[in-house]
């Protein structure tokens, strides 16, 4: 099949790459020239384990291009991807769909035969009639135009695996449109194949199924992070209470990790707007804990810097502070609500001296962030450190001999945010030993 992806980031970019490696012929658009023509080089923009290696396989093999214009995208095919951004606003926490609706108005004039139009980024319920009017009223072939939704569930540091092994497809249509869902089907049809759930709904649903899957995420998240607060005042050790109730089939292990939280370009913004899209629709109070979820996250970036505060001995003013981590996690060099710059931003404006390092975000921390300091070693970060905090789980981490590194800094002090470090050898080292929700 021909198809194209609007909007290259991270949702775009990886679904334009992986629906070549399907097999189909894929043409991505992006705005941004820049990453228009990084991509075409065969290179990704951002940091994904995968990505490259797909996109210098298909761009050498023609299969892949990239490009800013609309007119060349709607005469390459008939089937067209949207995965724009869709971020916060700043003022109301609803979210932002400028991006949307702009690339709704730029490809629509170009739609002069029947075509169908698939949006995969996330939005508030009700925006699927939105875009159809759009495309209704701008494309000279209006009527023809069907509008699917297609919610996508990747995770970034799995991005590719995600989109080609996925839990589930959810596929919303209206009433009849049924070419949609036979585009959609052949489109996906090996995924399918492999015996991939597939649920067929309406729009409303399918818009609701992405907004509750990340409302269920983030309160996953905060559930343990609450239940990390009562460890804290009890003096009992989250971790091995996390162990013990995710062996309960009901609960489950995964995403019940406690520790500074969640952070990124997704789970924050989706819990905000998702409440904000409630209020809109009369249904606020179904959501109120929403707020409380929120609140518990925040909660514990503060709480990380108390206990950092409280191991410099009541003030971190001219006290030297490392920070491992800049990345939202591991395995991305994405840091967008990062729970470890914000930590690092709030200890700097207490005065203290912060040297953050990444293996994969320190770009974009930069730009973030001009006001910290960025080291690319680890060890070298940590030189003449009065504290250490380890904020973003980076394997590599776990790599690095206490032992040696205790011999850098001036004081052997470290405070373990996500608990993946292993205590005893620290101790062991000579480090004294804090972990985020144990006594
Ligand atoms: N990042 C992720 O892991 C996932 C993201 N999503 C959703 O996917 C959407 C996109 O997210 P990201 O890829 O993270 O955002 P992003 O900000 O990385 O990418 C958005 C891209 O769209 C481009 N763009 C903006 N306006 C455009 C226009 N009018 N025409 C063409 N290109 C345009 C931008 O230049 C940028 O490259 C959001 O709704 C997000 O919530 C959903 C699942 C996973
Ligand atoms: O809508 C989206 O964009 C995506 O948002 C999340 O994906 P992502 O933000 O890439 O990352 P996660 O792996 O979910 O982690 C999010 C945050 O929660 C934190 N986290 C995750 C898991 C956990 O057990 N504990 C925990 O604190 C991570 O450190 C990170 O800061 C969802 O997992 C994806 O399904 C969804 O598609």
């Amino acid at each position: 099949m021909r198809l194209t992806v609007i909007g290259c980031g991270y949702l775009g970019a990886t679904h334009a790459a992986c629906m070549a490696e399907l097999g189909h012929e894929v043409l991505g658009v992006d705005a941004d020239m820049d990453k228009v023509a990084t991509l075409n080089s065969g290179e990704a923009p951002f940091f994904e384990r995968g990505l490259d290696a797909l996109l210098v396989k298909h761009t050498e093999s023609d299969r892949l291009r990239f490009t800013a214009s609309y007119a060349e995208a709607a005469a390459f095919g008939d089937l067209h991807f949207i995965g724009v951004g869709t971020p916060q606003n700043a003022g109301d926490n609803a979210y932002d769909l400028t991006q949307l609706f702009t690339a709704v108005r730029q490809l629509a004039p170009h739609l002069t035969a029947p075509a169908v139009v698939v949006v995969k980024s996330t939005v508030p319920v009700g925006t699927a009639p939105r875009v159809a009017e759009l495309l209704r009223d701008l494309a000279p072939v209006g009527e023809e135009i069907e509008l699917a939704w297609n919610p996508e569930f990747l995770r970034e540091s799995f991005a590719v695996d995600d989109t080609l092994h996925p839990d589930r497809i959810v596929l919303g249509f209206n009433a009849h449109h049924t070419w949609a869902e036979k585009m959609l089907r052949q489109c996906f049809g090996e995924i399918i194949e492999a015996g991939t759930p597939t649920i067929v709904t309406d729009w409303a649903t399918a818009e609701l199924v992405k907004s509750s899957a990340n409302a269920f995420l983030a309160t996953k998240i905060s559930f343990i992070n609450a239940m990390a607060e009562v460890c804290e005042a009890s003096g009992a050790d989250v971790h091995q209470l996390a162990e013990a109730l995710g062996h309960d089939t009901r609960i489950g292990r995964r995403g019940l990790g406690p520790g500074l939280g969640f952070g990124g370009g997704c789970l924050p913004k989706d819990i905000r707007g998702f409440m904000a899209c409630a209020g809109e629709l009369g249904a606020d109070q179904a959501l109120t804990f929403l707020r409380e979820v929120d609140a518990i996250n925040t909660r514990r970036r503060e709480r990380m810097a108390d206990l950092a505060r409280e191991q410099c001995g009541g003030s971190p003013k001219s006290k030297r502070i490392t920070i491992w981590g800049a990345a939202f996690k591991p395995g991305t060099d994405d840091v967008r609500d990062s729970p470890a710059l914000a930590v690092a931003q709030k200890l700097h404006k207490l005065g203290a001296r912060v040297t953050v390092t990444d293996p994969e975000a320190l770009d974009n921390a930069r730009k973030a962030h001009p006001e910290l300091d960025y080291v690319e070693d680890p060890v070298a970060a940590a030189a003449d450190a009065d504290l250490l905090l380890h904020l973003t789980e980076w394997p590599q981490f776990d790599d690095i001999d206490p032992g040696r590194l205790a011999t850098c800094v001036r004081t052997a002090k470290v405070i373990d945010g996500r608990g993946t470090l292993d205590p005893d050898r620290w101790r062991e080292a000579g480090w004294t030993v804090r972990v985020l929700g144990r006594p």
